[in-house]
C-alpha cells in the first residue's frame, strides 16, 4: 500500500516525519525514506526495512530543515531493491523530491514517453520514478521565471491526463514549497492536517489521519478525488481541483484491511466501519447457519479483532481471544513473497488450546486472499483440539487481481478464483464458511458516509474503475509480478549496487 507524508514547517520536521512513519508502518514494511529540504540543499535518508530500522541517530541529525516528505513502501510495481525505496529524486526543474502511494495502470506507454518525448532516463522499474518524471517534464514546461501555484495546479492538471491508476502523491520542490495530490477517483487515501505554533502555523499531508494525530497536527479535511494542496516554503496554502471529471471513489480495501482502525478516510472511521462489518456479517450467520452449533467466535489477530467482537456481540455468544500475536512480527500479507508469508504465520500467531479443546469455534478474519493464514490457522485450532472449525471472512470472495496499489497480481494466487465456497472450504478444510456478500461490505462502509455513491471494488468484482484494464493487461501483470515471476533468477541486490539513489549510508 505504501504510506506518505509531507510537512512544511516552522521548525526541523525530520522528527515529526519519522513519527508520522512509524504509525504509517502498516502500510508498507519493506522500506522507508526521508527527505529534507535545508539551505536550498536536499538530505535524503533511504534504504529498504522498518522505519526504526532505516533511521539511525547519525541520519537524523542530518535530515535538517523545516520542509520535507517521507514514505514507507511496499512495492507493487518493479522490484524491492533499495534503489526503488523512495522519495525518488530528479535535480531538475528546480530539484524535486516525491513520494507516491498507489500504482499506474498505463506505466508501458508513460515509460515511452518519458524517454522519448522527455527525453529523461528512469533508472529503476518504479511507476512511481515514471510519475515523477511526467510530473518534472510538466514543471519544466512551465516557462516563467517565478512558479505560481496556478501554474503548479495547471501542472498537476496536465499530469491527470497522461496517467491512469491511483496516486496520492507528495513532492517537494526546491525554493517553493510542497505539493500533494490524488488521483481523479480518489481510490488512495490522502489527508491535509495543520499545527498551531508560536512561530506560526504549519501543514502535514499524510495517507491517513492517525500520522496526523501521532505528530500533534489536527485533521482539517481529506484531499479531494483530483483536488492538489500547494504549500509554499513561507507556509501559505493553496488548494484546487485540477481534475475535470472527479468522482469519489476509495478503495475499499483501506476499510477491509490496510488503514489502521483509529484513522478516518474521507469521512468515514476506519473502526465504526469494520464494526459494521460485524453486524452485517454476523446477521448472515444468524440467517444462514442456524443449525452450526457454535460454542465461541475467536478473531485471528490482529486486523480481524474489531469485526469478531461484533460478530460475537450480534450473535450472543462469548468472543475469546484464542490466538496471542507476536507483536515484533509485522503484516503477512505484505510480505514479498509466498514463502516468506507462509513461514511466517507461524511465528506470528500461537493458539491458546484450552480455548480451542472440545469447542466448535468460529474462526473471523478481515479477508482471504491467498489462503495462507486462514489454511494453517485452522489447523492449528484443531491441533488445539477444536471440535469443528466454522470460518467467516468480513470481505467476500478475493477473486480478481488488483491493479491499484494492492500486490495482488495474479488472480491464480487468489485462493477464492476458479473456485465456489464448498471448494475453498476445502481447500482450507474448515468445518463451514461464509463470506460477507458485497453489498454488505459496500453498505457497512457507506454508512458512515452516504455521500460516498461508489467504491472501488475490483478485487470482488472484476469492475476496474478506471476503464483501462482489460484481459491482456491482467495477463501482463501476472507475468511480471505474478509469483513466478519472482522466482526468476533477478540478482535484486545487484540492482541496488547502482546506489544512484542514496549518498550516504
Ligand atoms: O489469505 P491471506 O493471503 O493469508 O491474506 C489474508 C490475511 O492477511 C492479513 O493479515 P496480516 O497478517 O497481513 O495482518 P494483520 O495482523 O493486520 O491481520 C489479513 O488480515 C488476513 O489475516
Ligand atoms: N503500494 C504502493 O503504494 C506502491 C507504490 C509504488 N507503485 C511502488 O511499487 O513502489
Ligand atoms: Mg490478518
Amino acid at each position: 500500500m505504501c504510506g506518505i507524508v509531507g510537512i512544511v514547517g516552522k521548525a526541523g520536521v525530520a522528527q515529526s516525519l519519522y513519527d508520522g512513519l512509524t504509525v504509517l508502518q502498516h502500510r508498507g514494511q519493506d522500506a522507508a525514506g526521508i527527505m529534507t529540504i535545508d539551505n536550498n540543499m536536499f538530505n535524503l535518508r533511504k534504504a529498504n526495512g522498518l522505519v526504526r530500522d532505516v533511521f539511525h541517530t547519525r541520519h537524523m541529525k542530518r535530515l535538517t530543515g523545516n520542509m520535507g516528505i517521507g514514505h514507507c513502501r511496499y512495492p507493487t510495481a518493479g522490484t524491492s531493491s533499495s534503489a526503488e525505496a523512495q522519495p525518488f529524486y530528479v535535480n531538475s526543474p528546480f530539484g524535486i523530491a516525491f513520494a507516491h502511494n498507489g500504482n499506474l495502470t498505463n506505466a508501458v506507454e508513460l515509460q515511452q514517453e518519458v524517454s522519448r518525448i522527455a527525453r529523461r532516463h528512469i533508472n529503476t522499474t518504479s511507476d512511481s520514478e515514471l510519475l515523477l518524471n511526467i510530473l518534472a517534464h510538466e514543471l519544466q514546461n512551465c516557462t516563467e521565471s517565478t512558479l505560481t501555484p496556478e501554474q503548479v495546479f495547471q501542472v498537476v492538471a496536465r499530469t491527470h491526463k497522461k496517467i491512469r491508476g491511483a496516486y496520492a502523491v507528495v513532492a517537494a520542490i526546491i525554493g517553493h514549497g510542497i505539493l500533494a495530490f490524488r488521483d481523479p477517483y480518489g481510490i488512495r487515501p490522502l489527508a491535509l492536517g495543520k499545527r498551531t505554533t508560536e512561530l506560526g502555523d504549519e501543514y502535514m499531508v499524510a495517507s491517513e489521519s492517525v500520522a496526523l494525530d501521532a505528530v500533534g497536527f489536527k485533521f482539517v479535511r481529506d484531499v479531494a478525488p483530483g483536488e492538489a494542496v500547494y504549500i509554499t516554503e513561507q507556509g501559505q496554502l493553496f488548494t484546487q481541483q485540477c481534475s475535470e471529471t472527479p468522482t469519489m471513489s476509495p478503495c475499499i480495501f483501506e476499510f477491509v484491511y490496510f488503514a489502521r482502525p483509529d484513522s478516518f478516510i474521507d469521512g468515514i472511521s476506519v473502526y465504526a466501519s469494520r464494526v459494521n462489518m460485524g453486524k452485517k456479517l454476523g446477521e448472515k450467520i444468524k440467517r444462514e447457519w442456524a443449525d452450526k452449533d457454535i460454542d465461541v467466535v475467536i478473531p485471528i489477530p490482529e486486523t480481524s479483532m474489531d469485526v469478531a467482537l461484533q460478530i460475537a456481540n450480534t450473535l450472543e455468544l462469548p468472543y475469546r481471544q484464542g490466538f496471542v500475536k507476536n507483536r515484533y512480527i509485522g503484516r503477512t500479507f505484505i510480505m514479498p513473497g509466498q514463502t516468506m508469508r507462509k513461514k511466517s504465520v507461524r511465528r506470528k500467531l500461537n493458539a491458546i488450546s484450552s480455548e480451542f479443546k472440545g469447542k466448535n469455534v468460529l474462526l473471523v478474519d478481515d479477508s482471504i486472499v491467498r489462503g495462507t493464514t486462514s489454511g494453517q490457522i485452522i489447523e492449528m485450532a484443531r491441533e488445539s483440539g477444536a471440535k469443528k472449525v466454522y470460518f467467516a471472512s468480513a470481505a467476500p470472495e478475493i477473486r480478481f487481481p488488483n491493479v491499484y496499489g494492492i500486490d495482488m497480481p495474479s488472480a491464480n494466487e487468489l485462493v477464492a478464483y476458479g473456485r465456489e465456497i464448498d471448494q475453498i472450504s476445502d481447500l482450507i478444510q474448515a468445518d463451514g464458511l461464509i463470506f460477507q456478500d458485497l453489498s454488505d461490505l459496500v453498505e457497512a462502509v457507506r454508512e458512515e458516509n452516504e455521500q460516498i455513491a461508489r467504491f472501488e471494488t475490483s478485487v470482488f468484482d472484476g469492475d476496474y474503475i478506471t476503464g483501462d484494464i482489460d484481459q491482456s493487461y491482467l495477463e501482463g501483470i501476472d507475468a511480471a509480478r505474478g509469483e513466478k515471476a519472482k522466482k526468476a533468477p533477478v540478482v535484486q541486490a545487484e540492482l541496488s549496487n547502482l546506489d544512484l539513489h542514496n549518498f550516504d549510508q
